[in-house]
């Protein structure tokens, strides 16, 4: 009998809800064994009940095979100390989801400020380190009368298995015919806990002799990823440094609404947007559901390469070509330049899978 997939879905808040519904459909309509669990978290969540996680939504994440979220989060609603709920962060530290993969592919309909050259294309892998770095004390700062500080952390096995993963990454990249470049980018020029990591990558990365290696100062990429983005294979970072660069990424492409991530560990793994719950178009059932769709074809592929499922992993790339040929025809949400509504654009991705 076919495999069930069980995968736990956090619907979130704002436009959360209004890209997950049809991305679900899509899901279902592959007709692979999948039984989706509600988790309730988040804004609203926390409104209700008192806990932006609840343990009960934390417990089916982790039995779970994959994690599917959408955008969580609302600016008006935060904790006492000003900052806003982020349970995508608990979750990424309570399961050990240290790489987030945030993929930069431009192709033809994204609304891309930049164009590459002839003969070149906009397509790089950013891994964010997601579970310390600038993120270590997140609601544990110190915050005095005169000073406020945070503490940034790097560890040895978490730096050791991110740059692994992201040699591993360029390694099968380079199998489909990309360069086989991975790029550490820090600030060690500055701060010794970014030479300790640099030091680090160095390390991983002498495993990998059929790999280019190579350093950039986080100021000096975020001007080379303007410059020139069709340059990049795929980088590894630091967590905030990856958060930032990775809206950048966004913004090559278009704008968010273009850009899915996985933040993946050793044995689970979550999928979501890079966006966030979009407050100023929620509720309008314009939101843009390819990132999230992009997400779910990711998970796909996750799933098919851990169980050995050819046809998920077939899924995974039908999924991506089905998004890339509604942009070629401009079947597209108004973010985009289209005028589908985020059901309409759902739809027309249907139609091509
Ligand atoms: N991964 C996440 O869940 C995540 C990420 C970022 C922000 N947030 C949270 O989301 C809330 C809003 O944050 P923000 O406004 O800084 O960022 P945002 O990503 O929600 O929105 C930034 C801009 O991008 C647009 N946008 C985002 N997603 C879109 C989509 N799918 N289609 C069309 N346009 C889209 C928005 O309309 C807005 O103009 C906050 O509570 C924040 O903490 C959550
Ligand atoms: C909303 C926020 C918690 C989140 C992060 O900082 O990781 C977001 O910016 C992201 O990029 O996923």
């Amino acid at each position: 009998m076919a495999k069930t997939y069980d995968i736990a879905v956090f619907h979130g808040d704002g436009i959360g809800p209004e890209i997950m519904a049809p991305t679900l459909e899509l899901l279902r309509g592959l007709g692979h064994g999948f039984a989706f669990h509600d988790c309730p978290a988040g804004a609203a969540c926390y409104l209700d009940c008192g806990s932006d996680l609840p343990e009960a939504s934390l417990a089916t994440a982790r039995a779970a095979d994959a994690i599917l979220l959408s955008a969580l989060g609302d600016p008006k609603v935060r904790f006492p100390d000003g900052t806003e709920m982020t349970p995508q962060i608990d979750i990424r530290i309570a399961l050990d989801l240290y790489a987030g993969v945030r993929p930069v592919r431009v192709v033809p309909g994204m609304r891309a400020p930049i164009q590459p050259p002839e003969g070149r294309t906009i397509d790089f892998v950013l891994i964010r380190e997601s579970t310390e770095g600038l993120f270590h004390t997140q609601g544990r700062g110190r915050v005095e009368a005169d000073f406020a500080e945070e503490t940034l952390r790097i560890t040895r096995p978490v730096t050791e298995a991110v740059c692994r993963f992201a040699c591993d990454l360029a390694r099968t990249r380079k199998a489909d015919g990309h360069p086989g470049r991975v790029t550490s980018v820090d600030k060690a020029n500055v701060f010794r806990a970014f030479a300790f990591w640099r030091e680090i990558f160095d390390s991983v990365a002498a495993e990998y002799p059929d790999l280019t290696a190579d350093h950039a100062y986080v100021d000096a990429m975020a001007l080379w990823m303007v410059q020139r983005p069709w340059d990049w294979d795929v980088m590894v970072t630091e967590n905030m440094f990856g958060d930032i660069l990775s809206d950048l990424g966004a913004g090559l492409m278009g704008g968010l609404g273009m850009a899915p991530s996985a933040d993946i560990g050793d044995r689970h793994a979550v999928f979501q947007p890079c966006h966030g719950s979009a407050p100023d178009i929620a509720g309008r059932g314009i939101a843009n559901p390819f990132a999230m769709i992009l997400s779910a074809g990711l998970m796909l592929d996750w799933l098919g390469r851990r169980h050995g499922d050819a046809a998920l992993i077939r899924d995974g790339a039908r999924v991506q070509a089905a998004v890339e040929a509604c942009l070629a025809a401009g079947e597209t949400t108004g973010d985009l330049g289209g005028t589908l509504d985020t059901r309409g654009a759902a739809a027309a991705v249907g139609r091509r899978l």
